[in-house]
């Protein structure tokens, strides 16, 4: 059983590149909740990871899934229990997304039992921003940030990623209709520069607050 908790819990989701941590950050801010960010530059594996997934998917799917169960972990005892909301820029689901396409199958099915002792427990959030992109907007906008690492990344990789993404949160959607999902597409939504398309999103998001506050 999930942990429990009464305070807004809002994850952003979508595809590499397609604004989360952006957009998160933003919320954060706006709202002044906590910001809970996902470790990207401390992971030793992941440059080794895109120069060659096969040898590296391992033990990069069980780094990110390691980090986030310590991180959600002390974010429910630190946090959610007492009350405070929070704004993440991950969903604890993504870590299935990306290892149901990089790893070989004897090694995913060691890590899906690893992934559900560790995470069948963990809070999960009650409202859910869904960045969808267009291939070539992903691909944009990975250029713009300029990560060396993700600069080869093959496009195919990222439109699988998209479709599974897209897939995964119709299932939510069917599955947990309780958890309101906010999708925004990301090729006509700019909130970075458009104050404007961002005053939307709040919209969006107030709403989807209030409808749980008035939960709990
Ligand atoms: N809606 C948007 N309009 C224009 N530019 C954007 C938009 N969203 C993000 N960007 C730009 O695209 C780049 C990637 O954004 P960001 O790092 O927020 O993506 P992300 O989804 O968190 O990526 P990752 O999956 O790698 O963590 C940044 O340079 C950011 O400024
Ligand atoms: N393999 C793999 N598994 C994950 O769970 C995962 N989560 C994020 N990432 C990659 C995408 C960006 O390059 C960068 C920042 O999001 O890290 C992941 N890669």
């Amino acid at each position: 059983m999930t942990k429990q908790y009464n305070a807004p819990f809002i994850s952003v989701e979508g595809p590499i590149g397609a604004g989360k941590t952006s957009l998160a950050t933003m919320l954060s801010r706006h709202y002044d909740y906590h910001l809970l960010q996902e470790i990207v530059d401390e992971n030793p594996f992941l440059s080794k990871f895109y120069d060659d997934i096969e040898e590296w998917s391992f033990q990069t799917e069980m780094f990110f899934l390691c980090n986030r169960f310590k991180q959600l972990e002390e974010l429910y005892s630190e946090k959610l229990v007492k009350g405070y909301p929070v704004i993440s820029d991950y969903h604890i689901f993504k870590n299935h997304l990306f290892a149901r396409q990089t790893l070989r199958d004897d090694h995913l099915e060691k890590y899906e039992r690893i992934f559900h002792i560790l995470t069948d427990d963990l809070p999960r959030p009650n409202v859910i921003v869904y960045i969808r992109a267009s291939l070539e907007t992903l691909l944009a906008r990975i250029e713009k940030r300029g990560r060396a690492m993700e600069q080869a990344m093959d496009p195919s990789y990222l439109e699988q990623l998209s479709a599974d993404y897209d897939q995964f949160m119709r299932d939510h959607q069917r599955v947990y209709p309780e958890i309101p999902v906010i999708t925004l597409e990301g090729d006509t939504f700019d909130f970075v520069s458009r104050p404007h398309d961002f005053k939307r999103i709040l919209g969006m998001v107030d709403e989807a607050i209030q409808k749980k506050q008035a939960l709990f």
